[in-house]
């Protein structure tokens, strides 16, 4: 398969991110890049910096030999429908389909545009605006390394790429998809608590994020666990113990797992 042009279906909050790592890193030319949105206006931006809008999806898929498809899961069944007889006429490995839902498994993917074309399913998050993301993928057996290696190479412009088998990459969304929002969730809790109690806010939002970013540094660079890292923090009687306790009294380790587990269930239930 050669991959000349690159074409996006679905010009939102994710698909804004992969494109702007590719334009920013020049891994891929603007002309060369296609989309498609059907409210035209969100495609203005790229337009111009030199990337080309698409009046249909016929279009897109005539010009394009790998097509991301970044709408919602539940737009998926819709615009599928549309896309099977757009493509119907490519032979199967002269187009690669590069989905970004949540739940859409390569089962759905398959049965809606053939059985034998090649597939890629990601998971990124919302940081890959800043070119700070990370982005889980699995392929179907039928991807070739060099392809793969293609695809992994547009995640990587946006930040960090790993593989999984696709049984994973619903469970994956917990840990790096919809994570940015527990995490942003105790920054806002930490910062209102530092509010309630005189301090300025700003002031607390940025000795919260140095924390994030400097126990994230740690957790990778100090060769310690999870565990031993918190056990670091607390010492005996003090406040960290304080804390946990009270976390631990109101079961928060459970409701945690029970998250997560109501996340991956979640995407379970996205599949079509
Ligand atoms: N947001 C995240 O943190 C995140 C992380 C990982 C994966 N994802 C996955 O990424 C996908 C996109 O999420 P998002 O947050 O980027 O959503 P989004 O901002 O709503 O983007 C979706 C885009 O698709 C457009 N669209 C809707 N129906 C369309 C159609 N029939 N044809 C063409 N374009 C259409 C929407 O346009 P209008 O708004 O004009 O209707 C919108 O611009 C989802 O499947 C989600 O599961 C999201
Ligand atoms: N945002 C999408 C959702 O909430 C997928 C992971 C993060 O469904």
């Amino acid at each position: 398969m050669k991959n000349s042009n690159f074409g996006f279906i679905g010009i939102g909050n994710m698909a804004s991110a992969i494109i702007g790592g590719i334009l920013s890193t020049n891994f891929i030319k603007p002309e060369n890049i296609y989309m498609y949105n059907h409210h035209p206006e969100k495609m203005q931006h790229f337009v111009d910096a030199g990337c080309i809008p698409c009046t249909s999806l016929g279009e897109l898929a005539e010009t394009c030999s790998t097509i991301f498809l970044c709408i919602k899961p539940q737009v998926f069944p819709d615009v599928l429908l549309k896309l099977q007889p757009l493509v119907a006429n490519k032979k199967a490995n002269d187009v690669l389909f590069v989905s970004i839902a949540a739940g859409i498994t390569f089962q759905n993917l398959q049965s809606a545009l053939g059985a034998d074309r090649l597939y890629v399913r990601a998971m990124p998050n919302t940081p890959l605006l800043l070119g700070k993301g990370a982005t889980s993928l699995s392929r179907t057996s039928n991807v070739s390394s060099d392809d793969f290696k293609q695809i992994c190479d547009i995640f990587s412009c946006c930040g960090l790429v790993r593989e999984v088998p696709e049984e994973q990459i619903n469970a994956v969304i917990a840990v790096s998809g919809s994570s940015p929002a527990y995490l942003y969730l105790l920054a806002k809790l930490a910062c209102d608590y530092a509010e309630q109690r005189g301090m300025d806010r700003k002031t607390a939002l940025d000795l919260f994020c140095q924390t994030m970013t400097g126990s994230a540094e740690m957790l990778l660079n100090s060769g310690k666990d999870p565990q031993t890292l918190i056990d670091m923090v607390t010492s005996k009687g003090g406040t960290t113990f304080a804390l946990l306790g009270v976390l631990r009294e109101h079961g928060f380790d459970e409701t945690m797992l029970a998250s997560f587990a109501a996340c991956e269930q979640r995407a379970k239930e996205l599949s079509m």
